[in-house]
Order: C-alpha cells, then structure tokens, then sequence
C-alpha cells in the first residue's frame, strides 16, 4: 500500500458519513497499520505519508489524538501540534521527539496536507475559513458540527479542493456503533436514548472540576462550580447544553438529527434525553429500539458480538453488563442489557445499554479512524 498524493485529495464533504461506523474492528486496523508500517520501510509509506496537524492539542481530545495515532501507527510524514496564542511556544513530546506548540494561523497549512482535529470555539472557526491555504487537505472536525455544516458551502465555494468531514457528536457514534448492526438488520422506526454522559464530553477543565469538587464535598467544603453551574460531584443534571424552544437541548436534537444523517433516513422517529453524570470519561447509553421487522434478542446477541468496535457485556447470572469504567481508554463500544421490550409485541422492541469511551471511540479514535479509511 502506497500513498499517493492524489489519495489526499479528497473531494468529497460527508457532513455526518459514517465511515467508521462500518470500519474494521480497531484489532484489525492496528494489525493493518502495523504490516503496512513494516512494508513502509521498504516502500516509503511514512515519507509518503500525509502531513498531520492536530489542531487544539492542548485539549482533551487533542492529547487523545496524539495517543491514538501513535497507537495505531498512523502514517504521517510530519507531524505539527497547533493551538490557541495561550499554549503556543510550549514544549511538547510525541514519540520520542520535541516539538513547539504553534499558534494556529492562516499560513498553519500551506503546502500540507492536513488531519485536523479542532476544538470548540473560534479555534475551529478559524480553522475551517483557513483550510482554503492548503494544498490536497482533508480535514475532520470533530467538534462545532452545527457551525461546521455551514463552513462546508465555504470551502467548497473559495477553495474547490480538499474535504471537510464531521466526526458525529460523541453521543451518536456510541448509540449508534451499537444500534446500527441492529438497523442494518431489522431497520430501526423509532428509538428512544437517554444518556448518562461524563465530565469529558464538557472538556478537561470539567473533568478536573468534577475531581476538585469531590475532594471539597468529601472535606466539608463548599464546591466550587466553574464549569458547571451547579454542584457536580454527587449529583447528577440535565445536560448543559442550551435548551432550544421545542424544550430539548442542542445534545438531544444532535441525536435526532445525526442518526438521521448517518442513517440516511429522515423518516425514523429519534427521541432523547441526555443527562451529565459525575463520571470521568466514558458515556453510557439506554437505547429502546422498535424496528420494522421482528428481531428476537439470541440473533441481536449474534449481530452485536459479530459487529466491529462492539464487545458483548451480557451476563445476566452475574449481574455484570457494560460499565463507563469497563470502556475507559478502550476503542470498543460495550453492549449489554440485551433484552426484548415487553412492552412492545411481535419480537419488535428490543432495550440495550451502551458504553463507550467519550474522548477515545467519541472522538480522537472515530476520526482517525475516518482518517484510515480515506487513506
Ligand atoms: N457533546 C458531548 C461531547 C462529545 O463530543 C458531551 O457534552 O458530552
């Protein structure tokens, strides 16, 4: 296997494409990366290989990145750590090298081809109005979805090249690394999630208050709330995102309309209802599914242990099913509580819970993972 620099150009805008929705297990990958970093040797593939710029990597999911590509082996020729003017001059290292954290600016990507993972806020925005100074880039957001899909018609109209593709929010890939084998089969008409999410999804400076404001309960102190507007640790709260008019908040409705996209049905009935729990960094999910065709829960069982990036947590005699701590740091989704929905007839119902880890398979890991595929 050899990159080209034609296979950088990437003319194609997949707001919500659900690449590694179907990729190969991360097992795969990796021993896939692996073999062609043994041929790279001999045929050049690292040298070959794609700028990368990992835009935010003072963040959560920046320092992910920066795990996961190296994890995996991923090919890059060179690599340049980019942040806000706060972080820029920093040292930092990345498999057994030195490198300057760079302040993000317009001439960031000229010449170069670009992995891009970007952060919410003003970050992201300049980062998209600048991907017109590249040469051949390819970009994946995985933040700023809604701002994004707009920034999509620009660098369309100003540049003519290169793509920019969103990771789905977090809570989507999760639900849906489950309950799309499962759609695939049976197709899905309505779901109903309610999610337990974790500090990450709010940034590190969330999970760090989560910490601090344990410490401070545990001592009798008062907690302090920066991040969040009410006490955190011990407690649990509807998710922070803005509540639109029609009474869901933005994480909810990212849920309607993502699994709409990824899907690509805009007629299946999604309904949500996310919850911030005092948990570090993985989410967990219930998923009430109700399909078109009868699926009993022995051939869900099947479909979901032979699902890539799914392992099956189901041990009813012992009471264990998938935990946040059970996904923490890994790249599969686990799945559990497979059971029918009693209150649904004809085998047409089925109830699920998911877990999987927020910033490694909801973030850093799903867009590497895009970044594969395309490559
Ligand atoms: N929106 C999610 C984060 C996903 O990337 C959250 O708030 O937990």
């Amino acid at each position: 296997m050899q990159v080209t620099a034609s296979a950088h150009r990437v003319h194609l805008f997949s707001p919500l494409s659900s690449p590694a929705l179907s990729l190969p297990s991360a097992k795969h990958c990796r021993c896939r990366y692996r073999n062609a970093a043994a041929t790279t040797v001999r045929m050049g593939l690292r040298e070959d290989g794609p700028s990368v710029a990992v835009v935010g990597v003072t963040g959560a999911v920046g320092q992910e990145f920066l795990r996961v590509l190296s994890d995996r082996d991923f090919p890059y020729r060179n690599i340049r750590l980019l942040a806000s003017r706060r972080s820029a001059g920093k040292r930092l290292t990345f498999e057994d090298r030195e490198y300057t954290i760079e302040e993000l600016r317009p001439e960031s990507f000229e010449g170069s081809t670009s992995l891009c993972s970007a952060p919410v806020g003003r970050l992201a925005k300049s980062s998209v109005r600048w991907l017109s100074n590249g040469d051949r880039s390819w970009w994946i957001i995985v933040r700023r979805f809604g701002w994004f899909r707009r920034c999509r018609w620009l660098s369309r109209r100003r540049s003519g090249k290169g793509a920019l593709i969103a990771n789905p929010n977090c809570s989507t890939i999760i639900c849906l690394m489950a309950a799309t084998p499962l759609h695939r089969h049976a197709k899905v008409v309505r779901m109903v999630v309610s999610t337990y999410q974790a500090a990450s999804g709010a940034g590190a400076a969330a999970m760090e208050e989560l910490l601090q404001q344990t410490h401070e309960v545990l001592d009798g102190k008062q907690p302090t709330c920066k991040i969040f507007k009410q006490q955190y640790a011990f407690n649990l709260f509807s998710h922070n995102a803005a509540v639109l008019s029609n009474g869901y908040n933005e994480e909810e409705m990212k849920l309607v309309k993502e699994t709409r996209k990824i899907w690509n049905d805009m007629d299946v009935k999604v309904t949500a209802t996310c919850i911030r729990v005092p948990v570090m960094r993985a989410h967990a999910e219930s998923v009430n599914l109700q399909f078109e065709k009868p699926l009993d829960e022995d051939t869900a069982r099947r479909i979901l242990e032979g699902a890539a990036g799914v392992t099956v947590i189901d041990d009813r005699e012992s009471n264990h099913f998938p935990t946040p701590l059970d996904v923490s740091n890994k790249d599969d989704v686990a799945v559990g509580r497979i059971r029918q929905d009693l209150s649904q007839d004809g085998n047409q119902g089925l109830d699920i819970f998911v877990c999987g880890d927020q910033i490694r398979k909801g973030a850093a890991l799903n867009a590497i993972q895009i970044a594969e595929k395309l490559l």
